[in-house]
């Protein structure tokens, strides 16, 4: 068997293992990224990159609708057929020599096959071949194995082979009519981007239109997906499900009512990809996400990092926050704290210290790229309530600022900050808008940087931009 050696070790070359072993090398040690499919990870072929371009190009088109002028010049629908080929050209057509020669210009050597922990600092790496290499870690392994879609134990559901995000993702054509089981992001992208592009679309949210997001959030964009035609079935679920010999799938709810389908995507959530990676060897359960301490290093039931603190996990497989910024972020903290950790430096793992991700409690920004889209950072009301702080609300409709009367013709949204009275900052804020995405930053710059109240008046919105709301989110609030 070959064997090879480097400072870390990295499982998964998901974008974030390919960034830990980047900040790794910056920091002087040797990396290894060991990786079974492609270089880049969910994120860059069947999850972000793909399902953006998917939306993008109606985002577009409604936006120039919403304009005078512009309106006029729009004079036909999708061309489908341009959407998919851009959506190709975003997933790299799923080859990964970008990313493989990037991994090279970084100085990160890769190994191709399935990685597995065999032993303390040991990853045997079997080739497609059936090949065995074995890649030892002098300081640190990192499982960044990322998360796969999970599906439910419904009847007849694994055999009728449905759609998951991958899919739905990498489609060549867009189904008549589809079912969606699910009404979290995937679910809610998916039904706006399949809508617009000709589908018929049945969508089972059990619990709800992004349920988690502050409740106005999900009401607009449930009214807006009905408003294009979806059926949105709030509290609905599936029994049972069957595919069907021409290919079609026929679904039972448990109220006992029949849909019938084209495809049925199923979009509730995801599953840590943990279940053939050895944890066993080290006293951890196959198949669980995995739990990390501030600096990422994986702990076991008892809280103590596993073995004296070899093994490190980040991203989607640690659970903390499931989308690639956040990973990424993770990813040079737990990068960083390795390198300070292998050359003797002082270890800052104390709240917003370079070695802790501690925006991963307090501030973690997400679009959701729907119509309108959903921006936010930090707690909801609710959150917040449940966290004990005293909180004020604040609420502006959007649709108020010159700057939203002048982006598009008949604008609507709507803007919430979370206060924490006590230290007079702002704990969360939800943007829900056309064209919002662009927005957040500056919310997650006053959550993250706990700019005091009195001085975020000092901060004057350009006008006349949609920004402006800030200013009119701090004259509700008062001075
Ligand atoms: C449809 C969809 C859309 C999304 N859109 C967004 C978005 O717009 N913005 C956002 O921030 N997040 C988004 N996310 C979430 C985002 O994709 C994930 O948070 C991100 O990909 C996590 O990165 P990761 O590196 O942890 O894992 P992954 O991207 O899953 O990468 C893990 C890598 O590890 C490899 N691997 C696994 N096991 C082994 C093994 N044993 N040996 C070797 N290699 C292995 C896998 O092949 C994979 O390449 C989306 C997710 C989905 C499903
Ligand atoms: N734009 C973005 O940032 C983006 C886009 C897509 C995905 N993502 C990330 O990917 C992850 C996965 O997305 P997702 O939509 O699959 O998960 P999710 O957790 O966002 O939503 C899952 C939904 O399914 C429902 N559900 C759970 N079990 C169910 C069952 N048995 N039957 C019916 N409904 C059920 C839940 O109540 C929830 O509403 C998320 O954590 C998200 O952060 C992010």
């Amino acid at each position: 068997m070959d064997t090879a050696g480097y400072d870390v070790v990295v499982i998964g070359a998901g974008p974030v293992g390919e960034n830990l072993a980047d900040r790794a090398v910056q920091g002087g040690l040797s990396a290894a990224v060991v990786e079974r499919e492609l270089v880049g990870g969910e994120c860059s072929y069947w999850a972000c990159m793909p399902t953006k371009a998917l939306l993008r190009s109606g985002a577009a088109l409604r936006a120039a609708r919403q304009v005078p002028g512009a309106r006029e010049a729009v004079t036909g629908g999708l061309d489908v057929a341009a959407v998919l080929r851009r959506r190709d050209s975003f997933a790299s057509d799923w080859q990964d020599g970008g990313q493989v020669s990037w991994l090279a210009s970084a100085g990160i050597a890769l190994y191709r096959g399935h990685g597995r922990i065999t032993a303390e600092r040991v990853v045997e790496v079997t080739g497609a071949d059936g090949v065995v290499t074995r890649v030892t870690a002098r300081h640190a392994v990192v499982v960044a194995t990322g998360s796969g879609a999970l599906v439910p134990d419904i009847e007849g559901l694994r055999e009728a082979a449905p759609w998951t995000s991958r899919e739905i993702v990498a489609a060549k054509e867009v189904p008549g009519r589809l079912v969606i089981i699910g009404g979290g992001v995937v679910a809610s992208e998916m039904a706006t981007a399949f809508s617009r592009l000709g589908s018929s679309v049945t969508m089972l949210a059990r619990d709800g239109v992004l349920h988690l997001a502050e409740p106005f959030a999900g009401e607009r964009v449930a009214e807006s997906l009905r408003d294009k035609g979806v059926a949105v079935r709030v509290g609905a679920e599936a029994g049972s499900v069957k595919r069907n010999e021409d290919g079609t799938v026929s679904l039972t709810l448990t109220t006992g009512e029949h849909l019938d389908a084209d495809e049925l995507l199923v979009a509730i959530g995801r599953t840590p990809n943990t279940g053939d990676l050895g944890l066993e060897t080290v006293g951890l359960t196959p198949g669980a996400w995995l739990a990390v301490d501030g600096t990422m290093r994986v702990v076991g039931a008892d809280g103590v990092p596993v073995g004296g603190g070899w093994l490190y996990a980040a991203g989607d497989v640690n659970r903390r926050v499931l989308l690639t910024h956040q990973g990424k972020y993770q990813a040079r903290a737990a990068g960083d704290v390795i390198v300070a950790r292998a050359t003797g430096a002082a270890v800052d793992d104390r709240d917003w210290g370079r070695h802790a991700a501690t925006a991963d409690e307090r501030a973690v920004p997400q679009v959701v790229f729907t119509e309108p889209e959903v921006a936010s950072v930090g707690l909801t009301a609710a959150g917040a309530e449940a966290a004990g702080l005293r909180i004020r609300v604040v609420d502006y409709d959007l649709a108020a600022t010159a700057g939203s009367a002048l982006h598009a013709e008949g604008y609507q949204g709507h803007a919430r900050m979370v206060v924490d009275e006590d230290r007079q900052v702002i704990v969360g804020v939800t943007l829900v808008g056309p064209d919002v995405a662009e927005m957040l930053h500056a919310a997650t710059i006053a959550v993250a940087g706990e700019v005091p109240l009195d001085r975020l008046w000092h901060a004057v919105p350009a006008f006349p931009t949609v920004s402006e709301v800030w200013l009119r989110l701090l004259e509700t609030y008062g001075r």
